[in-house]
C-alpha cells in the first residue's frame, strides 16, 4: 500500500504541495477578506519562498508531488472530462444558458491551462471569446474584471481539504464557501490520477456530489497521532456533525479505534486545531501557552453494538499521553507573555511540519517558540514566511502527507 498516513512525526515519506501560481495575482484589497486571506502577497516571491519550503521537504528525504501537476494529468484521464462537467457545469453555477458552453470549453481546452484555471479561476474577460455571443444574462451583468469562476488561493493550504488518515482519505466538505470547490479538484485527483487508481485505499468521507453542511470538518483539524487513534478539533470549521460522520467511517474502516476531540475557542487565529498545537516528537507537542483551561475535550471510541460512545474528559492531555503510549508527555508551552503569544499565534508559532521525530520545520520569524522547542531538543528548520504567512497557514497547513511511517520504536 503506497499511501498512508500512520502518526504526525514519523519519517515523512511522500507529500501533496501547491505551489501559488496566478490565483494570488487575482487577491485584490477588495475580496481579500472574502478568499480568507488577511493581506495581498507579493506573488514572486510568495512562490520564491514555497519553492525553499519545497527544498528543504526534498533534502530531508521527503518526495513532493505538485498539486498543478496531479491535476493537470488527472484531467487527461478518460472520464475526468465528463466528471468535471457534470460536477462544473451546473445551471445553478452558471444559467443554462451558460452550460453547454462551458461544456465544450472543459471538453476541448488543454489540461494544464485547464489545472490552472481550476486553481486561479476565470474572468469574464477571459471566457467571452470562448462563448461565441451566448445570451446569458450572468454573463451580461457581469463586468468584463469579475470573476466567472472565483480563484481558490487556499489551495496552498494542502492540509484542509483532503486528509490521509492511515490507509485512508476524507475528502473534506469545507466550511466556508471560499474553499468549498477546492473538493471538486481533489476528487478529480484521487478518482482518476494513475497515481492513485492504481492503488486501492478507502474514501472515508467527501468523495461524492452531496452538499454536507453543517457536517463540515477541515484538515487542520485532523492529527493522525497513531496506535489507531485520531485527534479532531472541534473548530471554527469542524462541526460535531461533521466529526460523527468522519468518525464513524473510520471506525467502520478498522483503521481507527478512538477520536480524542479537542474544542478551540471560535476565533480565527484558532481556526484549526494545528493553529494551537502540532505533534513535533514522539512524545512532545507545542501547544499555544495561553490556551483556555476551561476548553473541553471528548474522546468518541468505537463499540460494536452502539456504532461508538462518547466521554467526556477530565483532562486532555492524560488522554493523549495514553493514546501514544508515553508515560511523560512534554506539553511544551513557550516562556512568552500574552501579547508575544498572540501576536506568534497569528504567524503560526505552533503549525510545526514534521519530517521525522524531533525535526521540525517552522516559520524562522517565531524566534522565541523556536528557540524554546530547541532548547527542549527538538530541531527546527526555520523558512521564511513573510508572504506566505498572510494566508494565515504554516509550513503544517500548506502540507498534505501521502505517506508517513508510523513513529520507529
Ligand atoms: N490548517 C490550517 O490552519 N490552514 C490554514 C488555512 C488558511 C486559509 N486562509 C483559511 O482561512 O482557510
Amino acid at each position: 500500500m503506497a499511501f498512508h498516513v500512520d502518526s504526525e512525526v514519523g519519517p515523512l515519506r511522500q507529500v501533496i504541495l501547491h505551489k501559488p501560481g496566478v490565483e494570488l495575482l487575482r487577491l485584490t484589497p477588495s475580496n481579500v477578506d472574502d478568499l480568507l486571506f488577511d493581506d495581498i502577497m507579493w506573488a514572486e516571491r510568495a512562490r520564491e519562498e514555497h519553492e525553499a519550503f519545497a527544498q528543504v521537504l526534498r533534502d530531508l528525504g521527503t518526495r513532493v508531488h505538485s498539486y498543478h501537476r496531479l491535476l493537470t494529468e488527472a484531467i487527461d484521464v478518460d472520464g475526468a472530462r465528463d466528471f468535471l462537467r457534470e460536477r462544473l457545469t451546473t445551471p445553478s453555477l452558471f444559467g443554462p444558458a451558460l452550460s453547454d458552453p462551458l461544456k465544450e470549453f472543459l471538453s476541448t481546452h488543454d489540461a494544464g491551462e485547464l489545472a490552472e484555471i481550476l486553481i486561479g479561476g476565470l474572468l469574464k474577460r477571459e471566457i467571452a471569446p470562448h462563448l461565441h455571443g451566448t445570451s446569458s444574462l450572468l454573463l451580461s451583468y457581469l463586468d468584463d474584471d469579475d470573476f466567472l469562476l472565483a480563484p481558490l488561493p487556499n489551495h496552498l493550504f494542502q492540509r484542509d481539504n483532503s486528509a490521509w488518515i492511515y490507509s485512508g482519505v476524507s475528502i473534506n466538505p469545507m466550511a466556508k464557501p471560499a474553499r468549498q470547490r477546492e473538493t471538486i479538484n481533489s476528487q478529480v485527483i484521487y478518482n482518476f490520477h494513475p497515481m492513485f487508481t492504481a492503488e486501492s485505499f478507502d474514501f472515508y468521507y467527501g468523495n461524492d456530489a452531496g452538499y454536507h453542511a453543517p457536517a463540515t470538518i477541515e484538515g487542520g483539524d485532523i492529527l493522525v497521532i497513531g496506535n489507531g487513534h485520531v485527534m479532531i478539533g472541534l473548530s471554527e470549521r469542524t462541526a460535531p456533525q461533521g466529526i460523527e460522520v468522519l468518525a464513524s467511517a473510520l471506525f467502520r474502516s478498522g483503521n481507527v479505534h478512538t477520536a480524542i476531540v479537542v474544542e478551540l475557542p471560535r476565533e480565527r487565529a484558532f481556526m484549526h486545531l494545528d493553529t494551537a498545537m502540532t505533534q513535533v516528537d514522539r512524545d512532545a507537542f507545542s501547544v499555544y501557552p495561553y490556551l483556555p483551561a476551561s476548553l473541553r475535550s471528548f474522546t468518541l471510541r468505537t463499540n460494536e453494538s452502539r456504532g461508538y460512545t462518547v466521554t467526556e474528559n477530565n483532562d486532555l492531555w492524560p488522554v493523549v499521553a495514553e493514546a501514544l503510549g508515553v508515560d511523560d508527555l512534554r506539553v511544551l508551552r513557550a516562556p512568552i507573555d500574552r501579547l508575544e503569544a498572540a501576536r506568534a499565534q497569528w504567524d503560526d508559532g505552533n503549525n510545526f511540519l514534521a519530517a521525522a521525530p524531533g525535526v521540525v520545520i517552522g516559520y524562522e520569524r517565531n524566534i522565541t517558540t523556536n528557540k524554546f522547542l530547541s532548547d527542549n531538543g527538538i530541531q527546527v528548520i526555520p523558512i521564511a514566511g513573510n508572504e506566505l504567512g498572510r494566508g494565515r497557514g504554516g509550513p503544517r497547513c500548506m502540507s498534505c502527507p501521502i505517506e508517513r511511517d508510523p513513529i520507529p520504536d
